[in-house]
């Protein structure tokens, strides 16, 4: 897997963002930052849009969203052809996103975890291989 990652949010998941880039780059990831810049109040898919063409086009290969549920990135993500965008709020869920999913982004509700969570269900992401076998039969069969 490439060592570039992409990052995103809304306001509500800016200090995450920033906490989660700063703590990919200590741990020797590149990290390509899609914004937004401060707490402002945002409209998400300013910003999911660009990061999720991205990943559509090859030119990333994983991507992390952040915003207060989730949920807004998550849906406005999953509209790019070839992204599998996951919310996960646990690190097992994150774990499950890639084995079963292959997931190429992850969604975390900031506010709804704890930073150390956040840190948690990244490392997963990052960390854990798909499955293939069946998994992949079914991720084959996703796009419509
Ligand atoms: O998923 C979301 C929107 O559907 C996110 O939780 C947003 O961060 C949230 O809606 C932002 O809410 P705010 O009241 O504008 O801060």
């Amino acid at each position: 897997m490439s060592n570039l990652i992409a990052i995103g949010s809304d306001h509500a998941g800016f200090e995450y963002k920033q906490m989660l880039g700063q703590w990919l780059r200590d741990n020797g990831y590149e990290v390509r930052d899609f914004g937004t810049h401060s707490t402002d109040s945002v409209d998400y898919p300013d910003f999911v849009h660009p990061l999720a063409s991205a990943i559509t086009s090859g030119e990333l290969e994983r991507g992390i969203l952040v915003c207060g549920s989730a949920n807004g990135v998550c849906i406005t993500a999953n509209k790019h052809q070839g992204v599998r965008a996951a919310i996960a709020w646990q690190e097992e869920l994150a774990a499950l996103a890639r084995q079963h999913n292959d997931a190429n982004i992850i969604c975390i509700p900031a506010r709804f975890i704890s930073e150390e969570t956040a840190r948690g269900i990244v490392s997963q992401f990052l960390n854990t291989a798909f499955e293939g076998g069946r998994h992949q039969t079914r991720v084959n069969k996703i796009s419509c």
